[in-house]
């Protein structure tokens, strides 16, 4: 990590839910880094906790019902303890946030322009005229075709596809140095995928901006993404550059995970034996000591797991929790002998 490019550190980051009278944790302890001109993918499956994480660094909770702790800091301020007012200047000019779902995260009673207006209103000074050249240049920017149609035309007249660019070119209207995605093409079709994902590269590349991108869709993570955090249980399990991470999955998770990708072309994933069985326990049923993802993985003798299972730098960069991943490895050369 260089520290100069560095734009968001979290460390420890924790974030528990009231239910019932009780904090259940949806994010334990995490500790991340993403630098400019990077793309850090969160991956892991539904309910692990990634959307909090990203809601947690916008300040996106009640404090009535949610605890949070830990720092993540951005522009040398922890996010965590700001003001809301504070966060308010920078949600939307420092740090912008692209939502799973396009139609609900836009106002269905206001054309297009007034919505990228809204921000830039916000956060800059600009003149009707400079706002209106703006949000053509925005338009054009995310790939729409004939901007100053769209400007006109409100969400329900366009596409799924037309709708993820219009909340990309509010995301990047002040230009972020900080992007945060949270399943920006779940719902889209897969060539639109493709073109929006190419849309987030160029204004990577054009802002030099850091993304983290969350999403469950790992063929989307060996596209996009320099570096692979995978959480389960609201723990990251492993992390790494994406080559580390699918080239050399270690933690049994992340190996179920990319044996669930369609073109699983990697070798050392091809034994069927080592499917994973179950889902994500909800928050309230989740263990709350030992390796949370045991009960899923049977093969893996009790003992192999830690009580309390940290990370381990497996190589400069890649870190995996708990040592059960040996064990795997121990009982895969035993298969391989016989
Ligand atoms: N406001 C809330 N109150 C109580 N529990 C919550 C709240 N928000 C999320 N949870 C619980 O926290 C856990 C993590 O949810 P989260 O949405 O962060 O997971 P996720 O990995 O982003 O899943 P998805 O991909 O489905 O969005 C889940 O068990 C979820 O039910």
């Amino acid at each position: 990590m260089n520290e100069e490019n560095e734009l968001l550190k979290l460390t420890d980051v924790s974030t528990a839910f009231k239910i019932d009278g009780q904090y259940y944790p949806a994010v334990s302890h995490v500790d991340l880094e993403v630098e400019k001109d990077e793309i850090l993918a969160i991956v892991g499956e539904s309910g692990c906790g990634k959307s909090t994480l990203a809601t947690t660094i916008m300040g996106l909770h009640d404090p009535q019902t949610t605890q949070i702790s830990g720092q993540a800091v951005f522009a040398g301020q922890n996010l965590l303890e700001m003001k809301e007012e504070d966060l308010n200047d920078i949600r939307g000019a420092k740090i912008g946030m692209i939502f799973q779902d396009p139609l609900s995260a836009l106002n269905p009673l206001k054309r297009i322009e007034d919505q990228i207006s809204e921000v830039l209103d916000y956060h800059t000074g600009m003149s009707s005229e400079e706002k209106h050249a703006r949000v053509i240049e925005l338009l054009n920017q995310v790939g729409i075709l004939e901007p100053q149609r769209t400007a006109h035309q409100f969400p329900h007249e366009l596409s799924g596809g037309m709708r993820q660019r219009v909340i990309i070119a509010i995301a990047i209207a002040c230009k972020p140095d900080l992007i945060i995605a949270d399943e920006p093409t779940t719902a889209l079709d897969v060539t639109i995928q493709a073109q929006i994902l190419d849309v987030l590269r160029d204004i990577q590349a054009e802002n030099h901006a850091g993304i983290i991108l969350i999403t469950h869709d790992l063929g989307v993570v060996a596209e996009t993404a320099d570096e692979v955090a995978v959480m389960y249980a609201g723990e990251i399990v492993e992390r790494g550059t994406t080559a580390q991470v699918f080239g050399d999955p270690k933690h049994p998770y992340t190996r179920s995970l990319l044996r669930s990708m369609p073109q699983g072309d990697m070798d050392v994933l091809h034994d069927d034996l080592y499917v994973i069985a179950g889902s994500v326990p909800s928050i309230e049923k989740m263990p709350q000591t030992g390796d949370k993802f045991a009960p899923r993985i049977p093969w893996i003798k009790a003992s192999a797991h830690e009580e309390e299972p940290t990370m381990h730098e497996v190589a400069p960069g890649h870190q995996v929790r708990c040592t059960c991943y040996q064990d795997f490895y121990f009982q895969r050369l035993e298969d391989v002998d016989q």
